[in-house]
């Protein structure tokens, strides 16, 4: 069994030319079911720098799936391409396709704000409003029209719910959000997210702001968001892809050099890049 090396570092490996993507999809094709998105040659620019080349990636539905690679090799850039979330930067620059079920999301008629419902956001360091717990979950239904208070009570608690943190917030609901801990806050945005009934969640690195307890809360409520959505998460900790996620991609220098089933690529990785990079040998 190749080792996991404990943490990546802050650094980037250059030179690596060799060609990307081990995609062992005999294996991948028996144990999915269906993909909720799918990404096809994709490459991004941000003006003349290309960040990502020629990505090709079936997201899988109701399974997570874990991003990692070293710093700035493309990763947020990359699931930000997923809800065109990364165009808000004004020199950025797409070519190839990415399907949400089927629907070419760069096709003028798919409305954005459409995407960027069914695929939620949640982010590295927790970003409520400065608003109560309960006006930070109603935030999304009513911007999408819902004003009636029994239906927001309702949603509000089914995503708190959901959320795993009803319990301990039931009794706070009026609280200012920013007076709860940071492992709070942050199941609170992942409230707010599920209160637009998400399809799809990006997670990029939702624990890198947190303590031991709160990433290990957080890391159980991936588990159980997964029965009913399809998540795909970008961590620097290596256990802990391997730890939560069912699918994992490695990239590297804007490459997806290997994506596979997390165990197999853990264990038996197919790319020396990817081996040297779990061994702990770079990045
Ligand atoms: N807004 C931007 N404008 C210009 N270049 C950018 C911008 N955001 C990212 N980049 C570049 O794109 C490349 C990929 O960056 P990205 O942030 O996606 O990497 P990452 O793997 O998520 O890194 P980290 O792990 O440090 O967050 C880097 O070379 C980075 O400098």
């Amino acid at each position: 069994m190749t080792k996991i090396s404990e943490e990546t570092q802050e650094t980037r490996t250059g030179g690596l030319t060799s060609k990307p993507v081990v995609d062992r999809k005999d294996k991948q094709q028996k144990r999915e079911s269906k993909n909720v998105m799918q990404v096809e040659d994709l490459n991004l620019w941000y003006g003349s720098n290309q960040a990502l080349y020629e990505i090709n990636m079936d997201v899988p539905e109701k399974r997570v799936t874990a991003i990692i690679g070293p710093s700035g090799c493309g990763k947020s850039t990359f699931i930000k391409t997923l809800n065109r979330m990364v165009e808000m930067v004004p020199i950025v620059k797409t070519s190839g396709s990415i399907k949400y079920r089927d629907q070419d999301i760069f096709n003028g008629n798919f409305k954005q704000e459409y995407l960027r419902t069914k695929v939620g956001m949640v982010f590295q360091s927790p970003n409520p409003f400065p608003k109560s717990v309960y006006d930070n979950v109603a935030y999304g239904p009513r911007v999408h029209g819902i004003k009636k208070k029994e239906v927001l009570d309702e949603i509000v608690e089914k995503s708190l719910k959901d959320a795993a943190i009803w319990d301990e917030l039931k009794d706070r609901l009026d609280a200012n959000a920013y007076g709860l801990s940071g492992g709070q806050q942050q199941r609170v945005c992942i409230a707010r997210a599920l209160a637009v009934e998400p399809d799809v969640i990006l997670m990029d690195e939702p624990t890198s702001s947190l303590d031991p307890i709160s990433t290990s809360k957080v890391e159980e409520l991936v588990q159980e968001l997964k029965k009913k959505y399809s998540i795909i998460i970008v961590t620097h900790n290596m256990q802990q892809a391997a730890r939560i996620s069912d699918k994992t991609a490695f990239f590297l220098n804007g490459e997806l050099v290997e994506f596979a089933e997390t165990d197999d690529l853990f264990q038996n990785p197919q790319d020396k890049r990817t081996e040297d990079y779990i061994t702990g040998r770079f990045g």
